[in-house]
């Protein structure tokens, strides 16, 4: 049985649920639920605070886990990220008073706030400055009106939480982070189970990526069309029973696909046609 880890709180868990459940394996129902089994695809799910999962993954108890990369990153656990899943999106800033300070290198002898002081002593470490770390579990934009610290460090997503507490990012971003499935840093890469699972999660990322697109073109302009819709390995092209036409399949990326319909019929291809994907196997 394969063993995954799970977010049982906070911004990770409810997208992780999800997609799980659109890879269709069975969730929890209710969130006092630590552990359940699916055993129709033979995995339990251990639900679990997320910056303890690279924990539980590294020490090889738990095969695979959701996290955030900076989690993953904070925790200095022996364990590796392997598929990023595009949600829980965010930057990890350094932030203080407007006029605080401009980059790494003014934070000589300064506080620093934070709940991820791995990433945080390690980034001050690599720029050869000497600063004090002071940890806090969250809320962390307070700790400077407060006068536990003169920086701090913090996710930052749309920036509301910084501007409400009169705060400015300065310098480069520390590091960009997502949603990301683990494993043991050395794990077997081979294994049949995890394989399957990444590929469910994979097929789950397309699905929500892509759309089908069908439309009709004449022959001579399908050189043009296929430049248009090259697909992920190639367009099905089907002859039609009108002579000269012919119906072309492919997806496209559902970001771009108004304006590809758009050029699509400025060079004469008819019956465009998106339709959504639910769930691929690539
Ligand atoms: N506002 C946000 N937008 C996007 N991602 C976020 C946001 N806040 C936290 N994250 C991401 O969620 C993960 C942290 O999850 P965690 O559950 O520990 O914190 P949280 O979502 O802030 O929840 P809580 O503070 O309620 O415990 C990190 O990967 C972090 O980058
Ligand atoms: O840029 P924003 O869109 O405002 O998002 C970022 C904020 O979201 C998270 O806080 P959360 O609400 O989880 O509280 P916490 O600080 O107690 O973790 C994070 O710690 C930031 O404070
Ligand atoms: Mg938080």
């Amino acid at each position: 049985m394969l063993r995954i880890a799970v977010p049982n709180k906070g911004s990770l868990s409810g997208p992780a649920a999800d997609m799980l459940h659109e890879a269709g394996y069975r969730q929890r129902r209710e969130s006092k639920e630590l552990r359940i089994v699916d055993p129709g695809n033979e995995v339990e799910f251990f639900y679990l605070r997320p910056r303890d999962i690279a924990i539980y993954v590294s020490s090889g108890k738990l095969d695979i886990g959701i996290t955030g990369r900076d989690l993953l990153v904070d925790s200095g656990a022996e364990a590796e990220e392997i598929l990023p899943l595009g949600f829980a999106r965010s930057t990890f800033r350094y932030a203080g008073r407007p006029g605080a300070a401009t980059g790494v290198e003014n934070l000589k002898g300064k506080t620093v706030a934070t709940s991820y002081e791995g990433i945080v002593a390690r980034h001050l470490a690599d720029h050869g400055i000497d600063a004090s770390v002071v940890h806090l579990d969250g809320a962390v934009e307070t700790a400077i009106e407060l006068g536990v610290a003169e920086v701090i460090a913090d996710v930052v997503e749309t920036g509301t939480s910084l501007r409400n507490a009169g705060l400015e990012v300065f310098g480069e971003p520390i590091m960009k982070s997502e949603a990301v499935v683990i494993r043991r840093t050395g794990a077997d890469t081979e294994d049949a189970k995890a394989q399957q699972f990444l590929r469910r999660l994979q097929g789950v990322l397309v699905a929500r990526t892509y759309v089908m697109m069908d439309y009709d073109c004449r022959v001579e302009q399908l050189e043009k069309a296929v430049a248009l819709t090259p697909g992920l390995e190639s367009p099905t092209i089907s002859p039609l029973h009108n002579e000269g036409w012919v119906a072309v399949r492919a997806m496209v990326p559902a970001r771009d696909a108004q304006r590809i319909m758009d050029d699509l019929y400025e060079i004469g291809a008819r019956a465009i046609l998106t339709t959504a994907i639910h769930a691929c196997r690539l």
